[in-house]
């Protein structure tokens, strides 16, 4: 019935304040004031309205998207909400939490903006972000290519050096050095940062990034040299097709030589190239950047997610009825708890991680001011090592979400496909994970590698220090509780993880071409990667599944023996139950209005098969009794077997 909670017989179990949990999860009381307040105002602005997006087609689903994207702002304006975030966070927040689907200004604030912020000189700067923070200039982020990607190397487009007329060339020599793929370029970015091979006097410098513009201020039509367009429709019905992922081509275009961004590298009037003394990474800085930030969203798109199985778990009822009495809650269920709890504590620590993260990369952001480079490697390994963790996790997560929810998961009014469609590129875009996990292997075996040096580890691979006790390391647990001590835990992993990245050592050095043994070995480089990087997330909840669903890593490893596996096993039955009381407290806590969470099934009032048979009805096909094309093609069909039969 319309108004009754039901659910709140649920909400009476909680054993700890929700309010409270609701500033801890958004950050602090101002956050989450702030967020409730703007989730509040997109939930009753019907230009924001997202249940009509899987009935449109691609073009009105983009122009519906342009529409809500030029709303927000506007709001964003009113509301002077500009600059009301910490001074890290860049309008994209703001307005993702108005849009809250893929959108050019995603990639205009979250990576245009910080390319020129991060490699852009001063000058530059000035020159050009206050054009981009007014929205007067729109921009993306064109580095991948159509024959490269993840090889930022070996990209194809030229800049090359004019020194007659103080300009760059800008030329895309191949087809497979069209730019493919950058979000926002398809239709609407007036400019791109795009990163091309430096070409002085015939030699080549490598990438470097180029402030381009692509269309006319005046009436958006691509300039002279510049083929512009869409790459086609993507993966799922609305999901990233209201997003103009683009393709662009050069033909000899000529921008000043004060475009080249130039923190980095410099190239003089006389065209001298200066690179100084920092690191070439640098020029990788955005990718590291969006990939912290990618790590925070996976929380979000996780927690969306057991956030709607939670609470539909705790609503559905399946069997074990005993004299006509109700149904069991399917959330009872010992499997249910088994494949729902541990993603629910999942969102919390990638929540928890993505902060500390945040924390990392400020730290080097402030560290390279200082011309302090000693934390980049550990950045990098971080941010592309987290980043391929929690996507991976998360992808697969909403996957499992949808099948916790039977299925009306697999219904659109779930919310559950769209936000699977939406959610899955993350595991490719800002970097594949397979080739960020190589990235941590390098750093990993690097650090084993310079133990003998006597070069002490440090940040997240600190516990190598520790390495002679870690390999002679058994864990001591008698009792299932013993697992819930933290240091215990923690020493489990260390081991593990420690165990794995000396096992891949000591396997490349037996071959003569480092290289070629780590193309041999890479995948099990990348499972000690893996088990690195859950050591920097491990929390309780979360490291007895991960260590129960890696068991047999523990137990090859001889960290533990199976004994201790199942006591582990044993305390993680017990920790469902404790978490179970607290389920959907846990995920109210996330505070999504029922606009954002766009599913029946995660409804705030559990009023869910009212809701479904309404919501039904609704559907296009449902216009019509007969519907289009029986009596044409159907009806004929049946009356000449009917025919038949008689005859
Ligand atoms: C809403 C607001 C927006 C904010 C974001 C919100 C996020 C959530 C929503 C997201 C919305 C939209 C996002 C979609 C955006 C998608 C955009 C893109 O996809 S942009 C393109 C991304 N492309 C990539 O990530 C390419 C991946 N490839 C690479 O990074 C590199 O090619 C490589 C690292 C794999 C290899 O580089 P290479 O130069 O060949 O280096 P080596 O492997 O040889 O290593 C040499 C040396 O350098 C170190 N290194 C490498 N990278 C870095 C780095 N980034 N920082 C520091 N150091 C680095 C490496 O460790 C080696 O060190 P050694 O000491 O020599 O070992
Ligand atoms: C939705 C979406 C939005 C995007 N937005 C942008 C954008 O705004 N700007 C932009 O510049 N780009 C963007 N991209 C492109 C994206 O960054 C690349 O697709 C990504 O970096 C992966 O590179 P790739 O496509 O070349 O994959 P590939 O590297 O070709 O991957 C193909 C397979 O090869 C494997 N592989 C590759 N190299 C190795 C190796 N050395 N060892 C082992 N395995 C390997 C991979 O693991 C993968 O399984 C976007 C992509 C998507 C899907």
């Amino acid at each position: 019935m319309e108004g009754v909670d039901h659910l709140a017989f649920e909400r009476n179990k909680a054993q700890f304040d929700v309010d409270e949990m609701k500033i801890v999860w958004a950050g602090s009381r101002e956050d989450f004031e702030l967020s409730d307040r703007i989730s509040r105002l997109v939930a009753s602005d019907p230009v924001f309205r997202k249940d009509d997006r899987a009935a449109l087609g691609r073009k009105e689903l983009f122009k519906n998207t342009l529409r809500k994207a030029a709303h927000a702002w506007k709001r964003v304006i009113e509301l002077r909400l500009s600059g009301e975030f910490s001074a890290l966070e860049p309008e994209a927040y703001k307005l993702r939490a108005f849009v809250d689907q893929p959108a050019f200004t995603d990639l205009h604030w979250g990576m245009f903006v910080p390319a020129i912020q991060g490699q852009g000189t001063d000058e530059q700067q000035q020159k050009w972000l206050p054009l981009a923070y007014r929205m007067q200039i729109i921009g993306c982020y064109a580095q991948t290519e159509l024959g490269h990607g993840s090889n930022v190397q070996g990209l194809e487009t030229t800049a090359t050096f004019d020194p007659k007329t103080d300009e760059f060339v800008i030329h895309s020599p191949t087809l497979t050095s069209s730019k493919w793929w950058p979000g926002g370029l398809g239709k609407v970015s007036t400019h791109a940062v795009v990163y091309a091979r430096l070409i002085i006097d015939g030699q080549d410098y490598g990438v470097h990034g180029f402030i381009v513009q692509l269309r006319s201020l005046d009436d958006h039509l691509p300039l002279p040299g510049i083929t512009i367009g869409d790459i086609g429709m993507k993966f799922g019905n609305a999901a990233y097709n209201t997003m103009d992922n683009g393709v662009l081509t050069f033909d000899h275009v000529r921008i000043p030589r004060n475009q080249m961004l130039m923190r980095v590298s410099q190239v003089t009037r006389e065209g001298k190239y200066v690179h100084s003394n920092v690191p070439r990474q640098l020029v990788y800085g955005t990718m590291v950047y969006v990939r912290q930030k990618i790590v925070a969203d996976a929380s979000v798109a996780l927690s969306r997610a057991v956030c709607i199985a939670t609470r539909y778990s705790a609503v559905r009822r399946q069997f074990g009825s005993h004299n006509g009495g109700l149904e069991t809650q399917v959330i009872d269920y010992k499997t249910q708890q088994s494949r729902l709890f541990p993603l629910l504590a999942s969102a919390y620590a990638f929540r928890f991680v993505g902060e500390w993260l945040l924390w990392l990369y400020t730290d080097v952001t402030e560290r390279l001011k200082a011309k302090d480079f000693s934390t980049l490697p550990e950045a990098h390994a971080c941010t592309a090592g987290l980043k391929s963790l929690t996507t991976t996790a998360t992808a697969d997560g909403i996957e499992e979400c949808r099948k916790l929810c039977g299925g009306h998961g697999y219904l659109c009014s779930s919310g559950l496909p769209e936000l699977f469609a939406v959610y899955v590129p993350a595991c490719t875009y800002e970097g594949d994970n397979i080739v960020l996990l190589l990235q941590v292997a390098r750093h990993l075996v690097k650090t084993v590698s310079q133990l003998s040096t006597g070069n002490k580890p440090v940040g997240t691979t600190a516990y190598m220090a520790r390495l002679e006790q870690l390999l002679q390391y058994h864990s001591d647990v008698k009792k299932a509780e013993d697992w819930l001590k933290p240091n215990v835990v923690l020493e489990a992993f260390e081991a593990r993880a420690a165990r794995m990245c000396v096992a891949c050592a000591q396997n490349l050095s037996k071959f003569s071409n480092p290289e070629e043994g780590f193309q041999e070995l890479a995948a099990d480089l990348v499972e000690a990667a893996v088990a690195h990087c859950q050591l920097i997330v491990v929390s309780n909840v979360y490291a007895l599944s991960l260590l129960h669903k890696h068991l047999g890593d523990f137990i090859s490893t001889g960290c533990i023996d199976p004994k201790q596996g199942s006591l582990a096993n044993e305390q993680l039955r017990n920790l469902y139950s404790q978490v179970r009381p607290n389920a959907v407290a846990l995920v109210d806590a996330y505070n999504y209005t029922d606009h954002y969470l766009g599913s029946i099934l995660g409804r705030y009032d559990g009023n869910v098969y009212p809701k479904l048979y309404e919501e039904a009805w609704k559907d296009p096909l449902n216009d019509s009794i007969v519907p289009d094309g029986f009596k044409e093609y159907i009806q004929p069909l049946l009356k000449q077997q009917l025919r038949n039969a008689r005859l």
